[in-house]
């Protein structure tokens, strides 16, 4: 506890306070014992199966449970679990008055006695994107990323011996070759292109009825953000990018963590004739603003029925890729619908 006290006085001397969360927190990647004893005082995100703990409040919005390192401590015993679980715990983030966030994936215990001693529910992570807002969604992702990449990379692939995490959590060792390994994530381009009037959207048939999104595609080794994007372009649609510009990034959690790098792309009116890879897009077409804001403000389709018939007024997209705009909806059922997003 005093080097942890150590690390957030040193922190505090920083005049800017995000200087000294972030100085704090690469202190506890690099001290086990300090990440240690902070985890004993830490905020405590819990997952069942990789799915986040929620808690609805009294407006009916939802939040993840707001739990405390002692009160795991005293659910682990409750259920006569191994109180060393704890130590199973991820470093994930530290709260503004450098009080570290951990995430502990409690899934060998029974989820529904877990569910009533908390009072929340453990709600798949996709339809948790949904109702969370603010800066818990991209936290309680990053969580569930770090926890998996755990759960998925217990061996050496070069020794196929067994590899063990630091405290934090932060990086894997293998025990007999030293080879350290970090978290991985796949770099992606997801890009908006124009043709000055109308903007170009497209769909998978894996994608739920009615969405269409933005083109997006994976980094291939080697290549610069604006290779892929050009090369994305070309192969799913048949364009020729003219220009390109950097919007924002995200870290998309599904299926496995990917780096998304949202661009603006241009191409030439007068080759704006799609010739459209079926292998890899179900469809893509041409909208104009109007069509897109007034998908935008249309429900999604309650599924049953077939889809509206190609070409009908109705075959609109009534959900853009809402995951993309950063909306969010607190009404629970429409998740239903959207929460098979890409
Ligand atoms: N409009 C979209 O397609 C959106 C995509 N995303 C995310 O972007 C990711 C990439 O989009 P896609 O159109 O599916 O990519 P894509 O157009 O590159 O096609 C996917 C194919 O690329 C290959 N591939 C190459 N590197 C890969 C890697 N590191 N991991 C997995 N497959 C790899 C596989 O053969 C795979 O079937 C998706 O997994 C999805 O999570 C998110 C929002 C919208
Ligand atoms: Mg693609």
């Amino acid at each position: 506890m005093l080097r942890v006290l150590q690390i957030v006085r040193l922190s505090s001397r920083c005049s800017s306070s995000f200087v000294s969360r972030m100085r704090f927190l690469n202190g506890l990647k690099q001290n086990d014992d300090v990440c240690s004893a902070a985890l004993q005082d830490a905020h405590m995100f819990l997952f069942h199966r990789l799915s986040p703990l929620l808690q609805r409040n009294h407006q009916g919005t939802f939040r993840t449970a707001e739990l405390r390192a002692s009160d795991v401590q005293s659910l682990l015993e409750n259920l006569g679990s191994d109180r060393t679980l704890l130590q199973e715990a991820v470093l994930i983030g530290c709260t503004e008055q450098n009080q570290a966030q951990f995430c502990l994936d409690i899934g060998g215990l029974d989820q529904a006695a877990v569910e009533e001693l908390c009072g929340g529910t453990f709600v798949d992570l996709k339809k948790s994107f949904f109702l969370l807002s603010g800066a818990e969604a991209p936290l309680v992702a990053k969580a569930q990323a770090l926890l998996r990449w755990h759960q998925t990379s217990g061996f050496c692939s070069a020794t196929g011996q067994p590899t063990h995490r630091n405290q934090a959590g932060s990086q894997r060792t293998c025990s007999s070759s030293g080879i350290i390994y970090y978290p991985k994530m796949s770099p992606v381009v997801i890009v908006l292109v124009s043709d000055g009037e109308r903007c170009l959207l497209g769909r998978q048939a894996t994608f739920p009825r009615g969405l269409y999104s933005a083109l997006a595609g994976f980094c291939d080794m080697g290549e610069t953000l604006e290779e892929t994007l050009s090369r994305e372009v070309a192969e799913e649609v048949g364009l020729e990018v003219q220009s390109f510009s950097f919007s924002s990034s995200q870290h998309w959690p599904f299926p496995q963590s990917s780096f998304m790098m949202a661009c603006h792309a241009s191409v030439s009116p007068a080759y704006s004739q799609l010739c459209v890879d079926h292998s890899e897009l179900e469809d893509a077409r041409w909208f104009s603003q109007q069509e897109v804001l007034s998908a935008l403000q249309t429900p999604p389709h309650r599924g049953g029925g077939a889809p509206p018939p190609s070409g009908s007024p109705q075959n609109t997209p009534s959900l853009i890729d809402s995951s993309q705009s950063g909306s969010r909806t607190p009404d629970p059922e429409p998740v239903e619908n959207q929460s098979d997003l890409v």
